[in-house]
């Protein structure tokens, strides 16, 4: 038997073991460039392990848990090799969720991620014990011995096709690690079966726990053990993302198939006899399943039309509640009832009540029994004026300016130009100094829009990479300086240069955040004409995306001849994928724009190459905006 300090030595022993393999996997590869292509991606984990869950979490991955509903009652006999199991039984995992989703959850996932972990000795697949008896016949044929632990992965890509189907891309891999247990006696046997830890355990051991001690040696990855082969599932991401696709269907084994989004609910439930049991590695199999004439409208399919047909009036409806000042009023004095607010905001009764009822079926606002009024959470935080994140400012300008142009969208697709004379009866040759700063009003308001958003993404932006290198940036188009705000309360050693039009410049104080901040200047220039100051590190927050691409390479050159190696360009957009799929935000608003053009992080890149500028990292941030930080070579 062993003693408590045998017991703990081991424990160390292997948590010094995991560290090291930690340490291996951060050596071998640099894991966030491939974790961070997925974000802004909808990751699923079709498994309820909490193992699994911890694993990913810790590698930064940020993705949903969905449990598949696959029974894993794969003929074992039927496999060549225990690991083929273990794939299979992954990838059946993960194509139940990738399947259901769609309709149970009415969106489709980017990525699922399917696992099985099994433990192999003498031949024998070794599951979860089902109970005590089962776990001592499990332990007792490990003890003193060496097995083999495989974690078989699935990663299934969802891709919707234009024509609502749904393309199904596998990509499976298996990872093997030897474990040698300790000779186990009875009493340590029972004792480690008692703490009940072995039950929801593949060959009944939790080996990061209390099932460490019975561990002498690990030969291989730890993480594959616990039940996730983390490096192995980083190596696949890197090829399906960094490389080429030649690369990808070598490594991997692929299989597609498509369905549609329309396909009768019980024929996708019932579908597991389309999928061969087993494939052979590289194999391309592909089929469809037949489509059927629908004899019922769908609930879920009207509900996704009824949302767009009607988007439009609820998004008026928030423009104009905002507009007359409704959350304002009742941010102020909460509890106002419809006739109330009608003579505070000037306005109609009869109209007063429609609209503060469709503000409460929007979630915007919250009433009683009386009925009074007042703002929900979400109105607080975004919608009255004065507060820290409010959108108000860009909500004015969706409604005065995008509003009117969206208004002329048949005529902007029909004639591929922007639709600014026919909505405010003037050509626009230079979007801000022709349309936005010849008018005091518009210019605020403009002004506002982009403080209200920079103000909400500014954060995120400015702590999205490491700048501690930076000591001088300049925000080209910085606007209000919210943003340059942002950066030096997140960098205490950096000051930073807001340059932008003299029209704006004159305005900025009227912007200025209460406390002094010594480290942000202003400077009047037009960055297309005009030196640029000088600094080592330039901001381009929400500039590119305006301007074709003869301006961006004149901007480009000029930041590329103020910079010397190792100076940087923070670049921050909503960044397309890379096959235009989305998201819908930057395509949307691509819809209404003049002369410039939404990008992906490639294009992006591509530009910036051409004035020797490297991208070194890209960030979704889970805010409204993306960033690229690109260095000077
Ligand atoms: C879309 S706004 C972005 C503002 C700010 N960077 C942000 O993210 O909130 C574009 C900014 O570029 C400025 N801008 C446009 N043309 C410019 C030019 N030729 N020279 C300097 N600034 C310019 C505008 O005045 C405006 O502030």
């Amino acid at each position: 038997m062993r003693t408590h300090a045998d017991r703990r030595s081991l424990w160390l022993c292997n948590r010094s073991l995991f560290r090291a393999m930690q340490l291996k996997n951060e050596a071998t590869m640099v894991l966030n460039p491939v974790i961070s292509k997925l974000s802004g991606k909808l990751v699923v984990l079709a498994s309820a392990s909490p193992r699994r869950l911890e694993i990913l979490r810790n590698a930064g991955l940020r993705f949903e848990v969905v449990p598949s509903w696959f029974k894993e009652t794969l003929d074992k006999r039927l496999f060549k090799s225990p690991q083929e199991y273990a794939v299979e039984t992954a990838k059946q995992k993960a194509l139940e969720v990738a399947r259901r989703m769609p309709f149970k959850h009415l969106k489709t996932p980017d990525i699922v991620i399917g696992a099985d972990t099994i433990v192999t000795v003498d031949g024998l697949i070794l599951e979860k014990p089902v109970d005590k008896d089962d776990a001592y016949r499990m332990l007792s044929r490990l003890s003193g011995k060496e097995h083999s632990v495989f974690t078989g992965v699935a990663i299934v890509l969802c891709h919707e096709k234009e024509n609502e189907e749904i393309d199904y891309q596998l990509i499976d891999f298996y990872e093997e690690t030897k474990v040698k247990f300790a000779d186990l006696s009875e009493d340590m046997l029972w004792e480690y079966i008692n703490s009940g830890e072995p039950m929801d355990k593949a060959g009944g051991y939790g080996i990061q726990a209390l099932g460490g001690m019975l561990v002498e040696f690990v030969h291989g990855d730890f993480l594959n053990v616990v039940g996730f082969p983390l490096n192995h599932f980083c190596k696949q991401l890197d090829l399906i993302y960094n490389r080429s696709e030649s690369e990808v269907g070598e490594s991997s084994r692929t299989l597609v198939n498509s369905l549609s989004k329309h396909t009768d609910k019980r024929e996708i439930q019932g579908s597991n006899h389309t999928l061969p049991t087993m494939t052979s590695r590289g194999q391309l199999i592909e089929f469809n399943v037949t489509e059927h004439e629908d004899s019922e409208p769908k609930k879920e399919d009207l509900q996704q039309i009824i949302q767009l047909m009607d988007g439009f009036k609820a998004s008026k409806a928030l423009f104009t509640a905002s507009k007359m000042g409704v959350f304002d009023l009742l941010q102020r004095k909460p509890g106002l009832d419809a006739a109330q607010v009608a003579q505070e905001i000037k306005a109609a009764v009869k109209g007063t009540e429609g609209l503060l009822g469709a503000c409460v079926s929007l979630g915007l606002l919250q009433t009683s029994q009386r009925p009074v009024y007042k703002n929900t959470d979400l109105a607080t935080r975004y919608l009255w004026s004065d507060s820290p994140f409010s959108l108000h400012g860009y909500i004015q300008h969706c409604n005065e300016t995008l509003w009117p142009l969206f208004s002329h969208l048949e005529s902007a697709v029909r004639e591929g130009t922007n639709q600014h004379e026919r909505a405010f009866g003037k050509k626009a040759n230079d979007l801000f100094q022709d349309t936005y700063y010849n008018n005091q009003s518009v210019k605020l308001r403009f002004m506002n829009a982009m403080h209200s958003i920079a103000k909400v993404t500014g954060k995120a932006v400015a702590t999205a990479f490491d700048l501690s290198s930076y000591k001088t940036a300049c925000d080209l188009g910085g606007c209000t300086g919210a943003i340059a705000y942002e950066l030096t309360k997140a960098h205490p050693e950096m000051s930073v240069t807001v340059f932008d039009l003299p029209e704006v410049v004159e305005m900025s104080e009227h912007f200025h955040p209460s406390h002094t901040d010594n480290r942000v200047s202003f400077v009047a220039g037009d960055f297309f004409k005009d030196e640029l100051p000088k600094a080592d590190l330039y901001i381009l927050a929400r500039i590119l995306h305006d301007w074709p691409d003869e301006k961006v390479h004149i901007l480009l050159k000029k930041i590329g001849d103020a910079c010397t190696p190792g100076c940087g360009v923070l670049l921050s957009e909503i960044l397309l994928n890379e096959d235009r799929s989305g998201p819908s935000r930057g395509l949307l608003q691509a819809l209404s724009m003049s002369d410039g053009k939404q990008r992906s992080a490639a294009e992006y890149s591509t530009l910036l190459k051409s004035h020797g500028f490297i991208t070194a990292e890209i960030r979704h941030t889970d805010n409204l905006l993306d960033a690229m930080l690109c260095v000077k070579e």
